[in-house]
Protein backbone atom coordinates (compact mmCIF):
# COMPACT_ATOMS: atom_id res chain seq x y z
CA UNK A 1 0.00 0.00 0.00
CA UNK A 2 1.21 3.51 -0.72
CA UNK A 3 2.49 5.39 2.32
CA UNK A 4 0.08 7.76 3.53
CA UNK A 5 0.19 11.62 3.82
CA UNK A 6 1.45 12.87 6.67
CA UNK A 7 -0.41 16.26 7.21
CA UNK A 8 -0.17 18.73 9.98
CA UNK A 9 -2.90 20.83 10.03
CA UNK A 10 -2.87 24.69 10.76
CA UNK A 11 -6.79 25.71 12.23
CA UNK A 12 -8.48 28.07 13.98
CA UNK A 13 -11.79 26.34 14.52
CA UNK A 14 -14.26 27.57 13.56
CA UNK A 15 -17.27 25.40 11.83
CA UNK A 16 -15.45 25.14 8.50
CA UNK A 17 -12.49 24.00 10.30
CA UNK A 18 -14.60 21.46 12.19
CA UNK A 19 -16.14 20.16 8.86
CA UNK A 20 -12.11 19.99 7.55
CA UNK A 21 -10.42 18.18 10.32
CA UNK A 22 -13.54 15.54 10.54
CA UNK A 23 -12.97 14.76 6.47
CA UNK A 24 -9.40 14.53 7.24
CA UNK A 25 -9.67 11.73 9.91
CA UNK A 26 -12.31 10.15 7.46
CA UNK A 27 -9.69 9.91 4.89
CA UNK A 28 -7.10 7.18 4.04
CA UNK A 29 -5.03 8.84 1.99
CA UNK A 30 -3.96 10.75 4.90
CA UNK A 31 -2.73 10.62 8.17
CA UNK A 32 -2.81 13.53 10.52
CA UNK A 33 -0.06 13.79 12.37
CA UNK A 34 -1.00 17.03 14.24
CA UNK A 35 -3.06 20.11 14.85
CA UNK A 36 -1.31 23.60 15.19
CA UNK A 37 -3.24 26.51 16.67
CA UNK A 38 -3.91 30.03 15.49
CA UNK A 39 -6.17 32.78 16.07
CA UNK A 40 -8.73 33.88 13.45
CA UNK A 41 -12.07 32.40 13.67
CA UNK A 42 -11.30 32.70 16.86
CA UNK A 43 -8.65 33.43 19.46
CA UNK A 44 -5.79 31.28 19.80
CA UNK A 45 -6.61 30.03 23.07
CA UNK A 46 -10.10 29.05 22.17
CA UNK A 47 -8.64 27.73 19.35
CA UNK A 48 -6.69 25.58 20.91
CA UNK A 49 -9.57 24.05 23.01
CA UNK A 50 -11.70 23.70 19.94
CA UNK A 51 -8.99 21.92 18.58
CA UNK A 52 -8.95 19.20 21.24
CA UNK A 53 -13.00 19.39 21.82
CA UNK A 54 -13.16 17.95 18.33
CA UNK A 55 -10.35 15.32 18.78
CA UNK A 56 -12.41 14.34 21.62
CA UNK A 57 -15.52 13.85 19.51
CA UNK A 58 -13.82 12.03 16.91
CA UNK A 59 -12.12 9.76 19.75
CA UNK A 60 -8.60 11.05 18.38
CA UNK A 61 -7.17 12.22 21.56
CA UNK A 62 -3.66 10.31 20.56
CA UNK A 63 -3.51 13.43 17.54
CA UNK A 64 -0.80 16.24 19.45
CA UNK A 65 -2.65 19.64 19.39
CA UNK A 66 -0.08 22.49 19.73
CA UNK A 67 -0.54 25.78 20.60
CA UNK A 68 0.44 28.93 18.17
CA UNK A 69 0.72 32.31 18.34
CA UNK A 70 -1.34 34.74 19.99
CA UNK A 71 0.16 37.54 18.07
CA UNK A 72 0.87 38.12 14.40
CA UNK A 73 4.50 38.36 13.48
CA UNK A 74 4.77 41.94 13.81
CA UNK A 75 3.90 41.43 17.42
CA UNK A 76 0.32 42.91 16.26
CA UNK A 77 -2.17 42.53 19.05
CA UNK A 78 -5.19 44.25 17.55
CA UNK A 79 -6.46 41.14 15.74
CA UNK A 80 -9.74 40.38 13.39
CA UNK A 81 -11.92 37.62 14.69
CA UNK A 82 -14.79 36.11 12.56
CA UNK A 83 -16.79 35.69 15.64
CA UNK A 84 -19.97 36.99 13.54
CA UNK A 85 -19.00 33.63 10.92
CA UNK A 86 -18.49 31.35 13.29
CA UNK A 87 -20.11 32.30 16.40
CA UNK A 88 -18.43 33.46 19.37
CA UNK A 89 -17.08 30.09 20.90
CA UNK A 90 -16.22 29.28 17.33
CA UNK A 91 -18.42 26.41 17.20
CA UNK A 92 -22.07 27.69 16.58
CA UNK A 93 -22.84 28.73 19.63
CA UNK A 94 -23.32 25.48 21.21
CA UNK A 95 -21.11 26.03 24.61
CA UNK A 96 -19.68 22.51 24.29
CA UNK A 97 -18.31 21.50 27.45
CA UNK A 98 -14.35 22.28 27.96
CA UNK A 99 -12.04 19.03 26.78
CA UNK A 100 -10.50 16.82 29.42
CA UNK A 101 -7.14 17.12 27.58
CA UNK A 102 -4.51 19.74 27.45
CA UNK A 103 -1.94 20.59 24.48
CA UNK A 104 1.52 19.50 24.53
CA UNK A 105 4.14 21.63 25.80
CA UNK A 106 6.07 22.28 22.32
CA UNK A 107 4.95 25.40 20.60
CA UNK A 108 3.32 24.83 16.95
CA UNK A 109 6.35 26.38 15.69
CA UNK A 110 8.65 24.17 18.02
CA UNK A 111 5.94 20.83 16.56
CA UNK A 112 5.84 21.94 13.22
CA UNK A 113 9.84 22.67 12.76
CA UNK A 114 10.30 19.42 14.59
CA UNK A 115 7.70 16.97 12.50
CA UNK A 116 9.31 18.56 9.31
CA UNK A 117 12.70 17.56 9.96
CA UNK A 118 12.01 14.21 11.41
CA UNK A 119 10.21 13.43 8.18
CA UNK A 120 12.34 15.17 5.42
CA UNK A 121 10.13 15.63 2.22
CA UNK A 122 7.18 13.56 3.43
CA UNK A 123 5.10 16.16 5.70
CA UNK A 124 2.57 18.04 4.03
CA UNK A 125 1.16 21.57 6.16
CA UNK A 126 -2.38 22.33 5.51
CA UNK A 127 -2.94 25.87 6.89
CA UNK A 128 -6.47 26.86 7.18
CA UNK A 129 -5.94 30.34 9.26
CA UNK A 130 -3.60 33.29 9.22
CA UNK A 131 -0.02 32.22 8.34
CA UNK A 132 1.59 33.71 11.56
CA UNK A 133 2.57 30.45 12.73
CA UNK A 134 3.93 29.09 8.93
CA UNK A 135 6.36 31.96 8.69
CA UNK A 136 7.32 31.47 12.19
CA UNK A 137 8.61 28.35 11.30
CA UNK A 138 10.33 29.10 8.41
CA UNK A 139 11.73 32.40 9.72
CA UNK A 140 13.46 30.20 12.90
CA UNK A 141 14.55 27.12 10.88
CA UNK A 142 16.16 27.57 7.34
CA UNK A 143 15.70 23.87 6.74
CA UNK A 144 11.67 23.99 7.09
CA UNK A 145 11.58 24.93 3.83
CA UNK A 146 13.43 22.57 2.17
CA UNK A 147 12.22 19.85 4.46
CA UNK A 148 8.74 20.64 4.43
CA UNK A 149 6.76 18.25 1.35
CA UNK A 150 4.26 21.16 0.34
CA UNK A 151 2.05 23.75 2.32
CA UNK A 152 -1.74 24.17 0.81
CA UNK A 153 -3.07 27.16 2.27
CA UNK A 154 -6.29 28.26 2.29
CA UNK A 155 -5.90 31.74 1.57
CA UNK A 156 -6.04 35.15 -1.03
CA UNK A 157 -8.57 36.28 -3.74
CA UNK A 158 -7.03 35.87 -6.55
CA UNK A 159 -8.20 38.13 -9.24
CA UNK A 160 -11.80 38.47 -7.39
CA UNK A 161 -12.98 40.50 -4.56
CA UNK A 162 -11.90 39.76 -1.21
CA UNK A 163 -14.62 38.64 1.78
CA UNK A 164 -12.99 41.50 4.57
CA UNK A 165 -13.35 43.62 1.90
CA UNK A 166 -12.89 43.87 -1.74
CA UNK A 167 -9.33 43.74 -1.90
CA UNK A 168 -8.70 41.15 1.17
CA UNK A 169 -9.76 37.39 1.79
CA UNK A 170 -9.59 36.79 5.56
CA UNK A 171 -6.82 35.05 6.22
CA UNK A 172 -4.38 36.82 4.29
CA UNK A 173 -5.76 39.82 6.30
CA UNK A 174 -5.11 38.79 9.56
CA UNK A 175 -1.12 38.52 8.94
CA UNK A 176 -0.36 40.33 5.51
CA UNK A 177 3.24 40.06 6.57
CA UNK A 178 3.51 36.48 7.33
CA UNK A 179 1.22 35.51 4.59
CA UNK A 180 4.43 37.10 2.39
CA UNK A 181 7.14 35.33 4.02
CA UNK A 182 5.18 32.59 2.97
CA UNK A 183 4.63 33.04 -0.19
CA UNK A 184 7.98 33.98 -1.44
CA UNK A 185 9.72 31.42 1.00
CA UNK A 186 10.65 29.26 -1.73
CA UNK A 187 8.61 26.39 -0.25
CA UNK A 188 6.58 24.74 -2.82
CA UNK A 189 3.03 26.21 -1.84
CA UNK A 190 -0.72 25.52 -3.06
CA UNK A 191 -2.66 28.27 -2.23
CA UNK A 192 -6.52 28.38 -2.66
CA UNK A 193 -8.29 31.45 -2.51
CA UNK A 194 -11.72 31.83 -2.07
CA UNK A 195 -12.13 32.69 -5.67
CA UNK A 196 -11.63 28.41 -5.98
CA UNK A 197 -13.75 27.66 -2.67
CA UNK A 198 -16.78 30.02 -3.58
CA UNK A 199 -17.37 27.37 -6.23
CA UNK A 200 -17.63 24.97 -3.59
CA UNK A 201 -21.21 25.29 -2.24
CA UNK A 202 -23.11 22.53 0.25
CA UNK A 203 -26.58 23.37 -0.10
CA UNK A 204 -29.97 22.99 2.10
CA UNK A 205 -30.58 20.27 0.65
CA UNK A 206 -27.12 18.78 0.68
CA UNK A 207 -27.38 19.84 4.77
CA UNK A 208 -31.12 17.94 4.79
CA UNK A 209 -29.22 14.83 3.35
CA UNK A 210 -26.51 15.05 6.71
CA UNK A 211 -29.21 15.65 9.16
CA UNK A 212 -31.01 12.47 8.06
CA UNK A 213 -27.43 10.67 8.29
CA UNK A 214 -26.77 8.43 11.63
CA UNK A 215 -23.18 9.16 10.42
CA UNK A 216 -21.51 10.80 14.11
CA UNK A 217 -19.60 13.61 12.40
CA UNK A 218 -22.70 14.53 10.04
CA UNK A 219 -24.77 14.72 13.32
CA UNK A 220 -22.09 17.20 14.53
CA UNK A 221 -22.19 19.30 12.19
CA UNK A 222 -25.73 19.75 11.66
CA UNK A 223 -25.67 20.86 15.60
CA UNK A 224 -22.93 23.62 14.50
CA UNK A 225 -23.80 24.65 11.05
CA UNK A 226 -26.53 27.02 12.03
CA UNK A 227 -24.62 30.28 12.37
CA UNK A 228 -22.44 29.30 9.89
CA UNK A 229 -25.80 29.40 7.41
CA UNK A 230 -27.28 31.98 9.00
CA UNK A 231 -24.09 34.42 8.25
CA UNK A 232 -23.96 33.61 4.51
CA UNK A 233 -27.82 34.04 4.19
CA UNK A 234 -27.45 37.56 5.58
CA UNK A 235 -23.78 38.15 3.86
CA UNK A 236 -24.60 36.53 0.09
CA UNK A 237 -28.54 36.03 0.05
CA UNK A 238 -26.88 32.35 -1.13
CA UNK A 239 -28.82 29.42 0.09
CA UNK A 240 -25.83 27.30 1.38
CA UNK A 241 -22.45 28.11 2.29
CA UNK A 242 -18.63 27.86 1.12
CA UNK A 243 -16.85 24.68 2.26
CA UNK A 244 -13.32 26.56 2.45
CA UNK A 245 -11.17 24.65 4.83
CA UNK A 246 -12.86 21.25 3.48
CA UNK A 247 -11.87 22.14 -0.71
CA UNK A 248 -8.37 22.49 0.87
CA UNK A 249 -8.05 19.49 2.92
CA UNK A 250 -9.29 17.64 0.00
CA UNK A 251 -6.34 19.62 -2.30
CA UNK A 252 -3.81 17.18 0.19
CA UNK A 253 -6.27 14.07 -0.30
CA UNK A 254 -6.62 14.04 -3.42
CA UNK A 255 -4.69 17.04 -6.06
CA UNK A 256 -6.69 15.86 -8.82
CA UNK A 257 -9.89 18.06 -7.71
CA UNK A 258 -8.14 21.09 -8.59
CA UNK A 259 -6.36 22.38 -11.42
CA UNK A 260 -3.17 25.44 -10.46
CA UNK A 261 -1.07 28.06 -12.40
CA UNK A 262 2.12 29.21 -11.08
CA UNK A 263 3.49 32.12 -10.71
CA UNK A 264 5.11 34.37 -7.92
CA UNK A 265 2.65 35.78 -5.65
CA UNK A 266 3.31 38.60 -3.08
CA UNK A 267 1.07 40.68 -0.70
CA UNK A 268 0.20 44.02 0.01
CA UNK A 269 1.26 44.91 3.67
CA UNK A 270 -0.18 48.46 3.86
CA UNK A 271 -2.80 51.14 3.18
CA UNK A 272 -6.76 50.61 1.77
CA UNK A 273 -5.54 47.30 -0.16
CA UNK A 274 -3.24 45.70 2.87
CA UNK A 275 -4.14 41.81 2.44
CA UNK A 276 -4.59 41.66 -1.63
CA UNK A 277 -2.89 38.70 -3.20
CA UNK A 278 -1.21 40.03 -6.00
CA UNK A 279 -0.18 37.11 -8.68
CA UNK A 280 2.03 37.26 -11.42
CA UNK A 281 2.20 35.08 -14.46
CA UNK A 282 6.02 35.60 -15.49
CA UNK A 283 4.97 35.57 -19.41
CA UNK A 284 5.50 39.31 -19.85
CA UNK A 285 9.30 40.40 -19.13
CA UNK A 286 9.11 43.66 -17.37
CA UNK A 287 11.40 46.58 -18.73
CA UNK A 288 12.10 47.02 -14.75
CA UNK A 289 12.89 44.93 -11.91
CA UNK A 290 9.76 44.58 -9.89
CA UNK A 291 9.04 43.25 -6.19
CA UNK A 292 7.83 40.23 -8.09
CA UNK A 293 10.77 39.72 -10.45
CA UNK A 294 13.27 37.57 -8.39
CA UNK A 295 10.46 35.79 -6.46
CA UNK A 296 10.15 31.76 -6.71
CA UNK A 297 7.04 30.36 -8.17
CA UNK A 298 4.31 29.21 -6.20
CA UNK A 299 0.84 27.22 -7.15
CA UNK A 300 -2.61 29.34 -7.45
CA UNK A 301 -5.70 27.21 -7.63
CA UNK A 302 -7.46 28.54 -10.48
CA UNK A 303 -10.33 25.60 -10.81
CA UNK A 304 -12.14 23.04 -8.44
CA UNK A 305 -14.29 20.27 -8.97
CA UNK A 306 -17.37 21.64 -6.66
CA UNK A 307 -19.35 18.77 -6.84
CA UNK A 308 -17.36 16.18 -6.35
CA UNK A 309 -15.83 18.07 -3.69
CA UNK A 310 -19.43 18.74 -1.91
CA UNK A 311 -19.88 14.89 -2.81
CA UNK A 312 -16.90 13.29 -1.13
CA UNK A 313 -16.90 16.00 2.18
CA UNK A 314 -20.64 14.61 2.36
CA UNK A 315 -19.58 10.81 1.91
CA UNK A 316 -16.95 10.97 4.28
CA UNK A 317 -18.87 13.06 7.22
CA UNK A 318 -22.00 10.67 6.75
CA UNK A 319 -19.71 7.12 7.30
CA UNK A 320 -18.51 7.71 10.68
O1 LIG B 1 -16.50 37.65 6.04
C1 LIG B 1 -15.64 36.96 6.59
N1 LIG B 1 -14.79 37.50 7.48
C2 LIG B 1 -13.86 36.75 8.11
N2 LIG B 1 -13.68 35.45 7.90
C3 LIG B 1 -14.48 34.86 7.03
C4 LIG B 1 -15.47 35.56 6.34
N3 LIG B 1 -16.07 34.71 5.54
C5 LIG B 1 -15.48 33.52 5.72
N4 LIG B 1 -14.52 33.61 6.63
C6 LIG B 1 -13.61 32.58 7.13
O2 LIG B 1 -12.35 32.86 6.56
C7 LIG B 1 -11.89 31.76 5.77
C8 LIG B 1 -12.06 32.04 4.31
O3 LIG B 1 -11.66 33.31 3.99
C9 LIG B 1 -12.70 30.58 6.21
O4 LIG B 1 -12.03 29.91 7.26
C10 LIG B 1 -14.01 31.20 6.68
O5 LIG B 1 -14.58 30.48 7.73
Amino acid sequence: MEERKKIIIDTDPGIDDAMAIFVALQSPEVEVIGLTTIYGNVYTALATRNALHLLEIAGRTDIPVAEGSHVTITKGTKLRIADFVHGTDGLGNQNFPPPEGAQIEQSAVEFLTEQVNLHPGKVTVVALGPLTNIALAIESDPDFVKNVQQIILLGGAFSVNGNVNPAAEANIFGDPDAADIVFTSGADILAIGINVTHQVVLTDADRDKLAESSGKFAQYMCKILDVYFGYHHDAYSTKGVYLHDPTTILAAVDPSLITYVEGSVRVQTVGITRGLTLFYNKQKRFEEVTEWSDKPTVKVAVTVNGPAVVKLVMERLMNS
